[in-house]
């Protein structure tokens, strides 16, 4: 350990009057004068510290005055302790933690830890945090509700360790603000007649700071920051009539501890006292016994009031500070060479877990890819078989259509015509001399020519020459033609179409007649389903080709992902 001797810094804060004491008629006991001394208005007394701040004071003034430099310590090595000391409602939480727009020291020192760190790039460091509460002599975890009266244990190597309390890692500002908001939810605070959020117990915000030169591999330092906002003492007739015995209770606790701090403060300030110092009688002393004994640089910040009200209590502060100042230390740097610290065994665990990190990567990518290539040789199996049928059931269909086609036209050409069957039907009973294909024809002809004459886009000059012409061509059967037409004619056009005829060639027609009708109904029943068939048929062979298509696509896409891989 490196080792020089100093005292402890104190320094006095005045703070404002506030609104109780401004509508008093009391008088200002107290002001600064020059810079580090506190005199007595109407009296005599004067008494020097370090620094003395008026009513106008920021924190930030403090802060930079006195906290920085033990935070600088800190962070080299040495242990460091500011704590506020005074009467209740004096500004020790005020000048500790601030208030809305007022920081206090703990914010502005997590502010100045961490840039520092961001400034040390040689060195590593490693930030852990803890917050307790000494409520009614119990030690309290702030950051863990369920971590009620912890014990205190002390060995030579790491001093008195508080058992079991939460140390919270934390690698930025916010993260030990979060802490910080976290433990002011569960601090004891209540209204008393001098401070509408008094605290009502001792709390101790402390930092950790681990660091080693990046190159170094043993020479780590460990230092402590405790950054301690003592309860006020308060006089104990105030809170006999109109207090709960809750707050009696706590502010004979409060002032307990706070006498057993004066006295141990008061030995140690008297160089050649051989009394043992009681710092057992409380767990106040008993936490602050290495810093008070010269582990740390510390600070005391002493807060009063400037009015008159309390003047006594004022006075005890400013003479409890006197002692404090008078107290020599030895402070020395902690180095360790322990393989134990935190530091170096978070590099170790870092490491391995990097190592394990990488394994699990590699072991995860193998097995992904064993996975992938087995999905995909599974999904390109079943798209191969799911493709295979599509085939075989298009070329199915194709030869279902192709089939069904020739069928068509197959019965297409079963199609016959009645006209066409009388016809045949009919030469084959009548006489010779009745040709009635012929006149069959010619009636057909001379309807066309009818037609032809009647339709008013053809000269009607052409119509009536030709017309002439061909029936010139034909009158010489005009009257065997005409008596055969009218006969035709009413055949086609009544129920009886064969009346003139003999009993076996009517028969026979009328039977050839119906036959005809049938068979051609029977054929276009035939094709119409023939092309209702044909047209589901295209409706499939349109959704397989469809289906076809995602295949492929789905397909193509396993194969790109397949190159990919
Ligand atoms: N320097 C200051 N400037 C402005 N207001 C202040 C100052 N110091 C204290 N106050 C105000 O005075 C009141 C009491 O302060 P604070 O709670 O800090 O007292 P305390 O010493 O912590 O009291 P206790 O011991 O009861 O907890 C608060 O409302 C606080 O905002």
């Amino acid at each position: 350990m490196e080792k020089k001797e100093e005292n402890i810094t104190v320094a006095v804060r005045i703070r404002p009057l506030n609104e109780r004491e401004l509508k008093s008629t009391a008088e200002i006991a107290w002001e600064k004068k020059g810079n580090n001394i506190i005199k007595e208005i109407k009296g005599t007394r004067e008494f020097p510290f370090d620094r003395v701040y008026d009513p106008s004071t920021q924190t930030s003034q403090l802060f930079n005055d006195l906290a920085s430099q033990v935070i600088s310590k800190c962070m080299e090595g040495y242990n460091g302790c500011i704590f506020c000391y005074g009467q209740t409602g004096s500004g020790k939480t005020f000048t500790m933690h601030g208030a809305k727009k007022f920081p206090g020291i703990v914010p502005q020192a997590i502010e100045a830890i961490f840039s520092h760190i961001q400034q040390a790039v040689q060195k590593e460091f490693l930030i852990r945090c803890s917050y307790i509460e000494i409520y009614n002599e119990s030690i309290n975890d702030l950051l863990n509700t369920n971590s009620l009266n912890l014990q205190l244990a002390e060995d030579r190597r790491n001093g008195i360790k508080i058992v079991g309390v939460t140390e919270e890692v934390c690698t930025s500002p916010n993260q030990v603000q979060s802490l910080l908001i976290l433990g002011e939810t569960h601090k004891n605070i209540a209204s008393t007649s001098f401070n509408q959020r008094s605290s009502r117990a001792h709390s101790i915000f402390r930092v950790i700071v681990e660091s080693k030169n990046s190159f170094g591999k043993t020479d780590l330092s460990v230092a402590a920051l405790n950054l301690i906002d003592l309860a006020g003492s308060e006089s104990a007739n105030v809170h006999t009539s109109t207090a709960s015995t809750t707050r009696t209770r706590e502010m004979k606790y409060i002032n307990r501890s706070l006498l057993t701090l004066s006295t141990v403060i008061m030995r140690l300030s008297d160089a050649k006292s051989t009394t043992p110092i009681p710092y057992r009688d409380s767990k106040l002393t008993r936490l602050l016994q290495p810093a008070l004994e010269g582990d740390s640089k510390v600070n005391i910040i002493c807060n009063i009031s400037p009015c008159a009200i309390t003047y006594e209590e004022t006075l005890s502060t400013l003479k409890f500070a006197q002692r404090a100042k008078k107290i020599k230390q030895t402070i020395g740097r902690n180095h360790v060479i322990d393989s134990k610290a935190l530091i170096i065994k978070y590099q170790q665990e870092i490491i391995l877990l990097q190592q394990k990190l990488r394994e699990m990567e590699q072991r995860l990518e193998q097995e992904v890819n064993t996975q992938v290539s087995e999905e995909v040789t599974h999904q390109l199996i079943i798209l191969q078989e799911e493709k295979e049928k599509a085939d075989a059931r298009l070329e199915n269909l194709l030869q279902e259509k192709i089939q069904l086609q020739k069928e068509l036209e197959r019965y297409k050409s079963f199609i016959i015509h009645p006209e066409n069957v009388k016809s045949s039907k009919m030469s084959n009973t009548e006489p010779d001399d009745f040709d009635l294909i012929s006149c069959r024809k010619s009636i057909e002809y001379l309807h066309k020519m009818r037609d032809e004459v009647n339709r008013p886009s053809i000269g009607f000059r052409q119509i009536v020459e030709s017309r002439n012409e061909k029936y010139e061509k034909i009158k010489p059967k005009e009257s065997l033609l005409t008596e055969h037409i009218d006969m035709i004619q009413d055949m086609l056009n009544c129920d009886e179409p064969f009346e003139g005829f003999s009993g076996d060639e009517k028969r026979n027609s009328r039977d050839c007649h119906v036959d005809c009708f049938k068979i051609i109904e029977e054929q276009d029943r035939i094709i119409q389903t023939l092309e209702r068939a044909l047209g589901d048929k295209d409706e499939e062979i349109l959704i397989l080709k469809d289906e076809l298509t995602l295949c492929r696509n789905n397909l193509a896409t396993l194969q790109r992902n397949i190159k990919k891989k």
